[in-house]
């Protein structure tokens, strides 16, 4: 029989005995930083060869070595959290990494390594060959507390068994704004999709608060671990639905070991675009549409925005015109030999312009046998290099957006829009013309535009005497007639190594090989979405041309889904996976919310979607949600005297959630209080959780579009304690949510 929980002594005991194995365990991780930080000292004496050949070899040694020294110093924090003590007798600790003793002896298996998988798939029907599960709690080096699973009472004899079993003491922990990772705890539907093949694509669908995050995020360092040299060389992107959510998770995967991979939000995937701001409703179901391509690429197609309709020349005495319709062939003539995007076609587009005056010349009967000293005389006007620049200008993503400011130009290149619609994108890019600025949703117009209109030509430092940057004659560094180099290379030296570990630090960890075109999107080897139920057509796209030959881990719910059509998002999806086998896993179990938030929850979710099931909420000790009615006040004194009161009472973080474009509202009455008190829009608060999570309008937020009761589902699930709703219709909100008044 086991020995009786909650007998002090025996606690007392095995207390001392994890405690022996884990001082053992950090003694030997002490020696292996010596050896990393050994390593990395050799690594750089091979700098002082000097040869190219040993900058390279340095240049891995060191990355290895920094890779190494950084994974061990995250393994610090909580170095050893399990044991399992396994019916032939063998025990078996599990941490954040694997060690052996002096004589290679295994002290601890990593997390990710198949002899850890029992830890996380055991249960009492299917113990794995599993006697007892320990989880141990650490705080700093010390081993604080033991909770164990006994999985197989048969086998146990007299073995102690200390604590409820529980897994729920992780989840009560008071929240500080960042997740955590959750490797002591992981459960056996998420270790599934966590250890998926990877041979395919991992779809994970789960409601919020199911782990759908958290699994992504132990995906990546399970991949990276078992399979780092397919992954940890072409990089791992992770996109996030905005800033916010990726600072929220960015502690994550540095706190496994794993500081490789690429964090990045929807808004900023695209170098040296940055979102400004971000669309209605309207405007953002418009530009997110897949219809936005084929506008896109008749705009690129058609002649820029403002361009001249005609050029004319005169040469000894005859003048010739091409007219907008002689001028429309030449541009369809050379899109359709052109490869590489418009921007790169200005040789052939000022060859084909001659060669069409000098066929007119010739019809005329005049220029007879000066073809040559023709072509050398009309290219060297002004007129002409001003007619190429204006009628064929270099073109940034940004300029054809703010070439559609104009409602005709949009009526021709997408006959479909209804007049409402011409006006909402006109009037979208309007501002874009007028400041530059481009909004979140332009991002993937931006990188679409990128790959259709084709790089500009490269900045070349300008050799002595030669024509400046802005001669149109000069294209990427040659003289378009002449076929010279006008501008010298950046000399092709050796530049100063450590560039994979200056690449791991900037954590852009992706494949670019210095030859490689800096304006092809870098591609990734595995791509991980989450909150996928919210990308757009468009912005699938986007990550489409990261990862064509990736493979992808995506997470999503589709009740949090902000679009009504989710059918033309999911074709999206399907042409970026391509035709790769898919794994699907669904998540059932709701960590996050209490149960009394959890059933509030519940009842919007039946209304947002008919039939969905709700996930089961396995916390319990929460408190009833509360109402606060406005009674005709303005919701701000209400918010900030309500947030007062709950700084009092409760630790942790406090989510002020309101409708989209309201935040501004309530900014000056929340001022001055403690940083633990968010204020955000409901579209912000995806993906994040707080301890309190305080929804300012409801109604409004439900209002606010036609998905606006899935909106306001996500922003009722962000609370892992306490929910309180303020509100200015205490009766409407009080027969949703089922909750009276306080
Ligand atoms: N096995 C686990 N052990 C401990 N905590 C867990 C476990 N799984 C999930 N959690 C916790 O539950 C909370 C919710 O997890 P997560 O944010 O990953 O859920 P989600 O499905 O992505 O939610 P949403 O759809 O709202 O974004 C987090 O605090 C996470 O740490």
């Amino acid at each position: 029989m086991p020995a009786p929980a909650g007998d002090p002594q025996a606690k007392e005991h095995e207390l001392a005995a994890e405690q022996g194995h884990v001082d053992r365990s950090y003694a030997r991780l002490e020696h292996m930083r010596d050896e990393a930080q050994a390593l990395l000292r050799q690594g750089y004496r091979q700098a002082q060869v000097g040869t190219r050949a040993a900058l390279v070899e340095r240049d891995v040694m060191v990355y290895r070595a920094e890779l190494w020294a950084r994974s061990l110093d995250a393994a610090d924090d909580g170095l050893v959290f399990g044991r399992l003590d396994q019916l032939d007798g063998e025990t078996r600790h599990i941490g954040r990494i694997g060690i052996r003793d002096e004589d290679s002896e295994v002290l601890v298996v990593d997390w990710r390594a198949p002899a850890a998988e029992a830890f996380y798939r055991a249960t009492p029907d299917d113990p794995r060959g599993v006697v007892r599960r320990r989880v141990l709690h650490c705080r700093g080096r010390s081993v604080v507390d033991i909770e164990d699973d006994l999985l197989d009472p048969d086998a146990a004899g007299d073995m102690v068994i200390i604590g409820d079993g529980a897994f729920l003491a992780a989840l009560s922990r008071t929240r500080d704004g960042s997740m955590h990772d959750i490797v002591a705890t992981i459960q056996r539907e998420q270790d599934e999709a966590i250890r998926a093949p990877i041979d395919g694509s991992v779809l994970v669908r789960g409601g919020p608060g199911t782990g759908k995050t958290a699994v992504a995020l132990h995906r990546v360092a399970y991949l990276l671990f078992q399979y780092r040299r397919r992954f940890g060389s072409r990089g791992v992107l992770v996109v996030g639905p905005n800033p916010r959510f990726t600072a929220y998770i960015e502690r994550v995967l540095p706190s496994l070991g794993e500081g490789g991979a690429v964090l990045r939000s929807l808004g900023d995937l695209v170098d040296g675009v940055d979102a400004a701001y971000h669309d209605d409703a309207a405007a953002a179901r418009l530009k997110g549409a897949a219809m936005m391509s084929g506008l896109l690429r008749r705009a690129v197609a058609d002649v820029p925005a403002g361009a001249p309709t005609e050029f004319a020349v005169s040469h000894r005495g005859t003048r010739i015109v091409l007219d907008h319709k002689a001028l429309r062939r030449i541009r369809r003539e050379v899109l359709a030999k052109n490869r590489g995007g418009p921007n790169t076609a200005r040789l052939q587009v000022a060859r084909q312009l001659l060669t069409e005056l000098w066929g007119r010349l010739l019809s005329r009967g005049a220029g007879r046998g000066e073809k040559d000293a023709f072509h050398e005389d009309v290219a060297a006007r002004d007129e002409f290099a001003a007619f190429l620049r204006a009628w064929w200008p270099l073109q940034r993503p940004v300029d054809v957006l703010a070439g559609l400011a104009d409602p005709e130009r949009l009526r021709r290149f997408e006959r479909d829009l209804t007049p409402e619609q011409v006006t909402v994108l006109a009037g979208s890019w309007a501002r874009t013309a007028r400041t530059g600025e481009v909004s979140f949703h332009d991002v993937a117009l931006m990188d679409e535009l990128t790959g259709l209109l084709g790089p500009l030509p490269r900045k070349r430092t300008p050799a002595h005497g030669s024509p400046d940057e802005d001669n149109p004659y000069v294209v990427d560094g040659r003289d378009i007639f002449s076929g010279e180099t006008v501008g010298r290379d950046v000399p092709d030296e050796i530049t100063e190594v450590t560039t994979y570990a200056d690449r791991m630090s900037g954590g852009r960890g992706a494949r670019r090989a210095r030859d490689e075109d800096e304006d092809e999107p870098v591609e990734y080897a595995h791509i991980v979405v989450d909150e996928a139920q919210d990308l757009t057509p468009m912005q699938w796209r986007m990550l489409g041309r990261r990862g064509r030959h990736a493979t992808w881990t995506i997470v999503e719910d589709p009740a949090q889904s902000a679009w009504e059509d989710p059918s033309a998002s999911a074709e999206a999806m399907a042409g970026a996976l391509r035709e790769r086998r898919r794994y699907e896993f669904e998540l059932t179990t709701n960590y996050r919310n209490p149960v009394e938030v959890a059933d509030v929850a519940a009842r919007v979710l039946v209304r947002a979607v008919p039939g969905a099931r709700p996930s089961r909420a396995v916390r319990s000790g929460g408190e009833p949600p509360t109402v606060h009615a406005t009674a005709g006040e303005r919701a701000g004194p209400v918010v900030r005297k309500l947030v007062r009161e709950l700084l009092d009472a409760v630790e942790g973080t406090i989510g002020v959630v309101t409708p989209v474009g309201a935040t501004e509202d309530l900014a000056a009455d929340l001022a001055g209080l403690e940083a633990r008190v968010q204020l955000m829009d409901a579209l912000d608060a995806k993906g994040l959780e707080f301890d309190v999570a305080v929804i300012v309008d409801p109604r409004g937020i439900v209002e606010q579009s036609p998905n606006g009761m899935r909106t306001l589902y996500v922003a009722l699930t962000r609370a892992t304690r306490l929910l309180a709703v303020v509100t200015g219709d205490p009766d409407w909100t009080a027969e949703l949510l089922g909750v009276e008044p306080s």
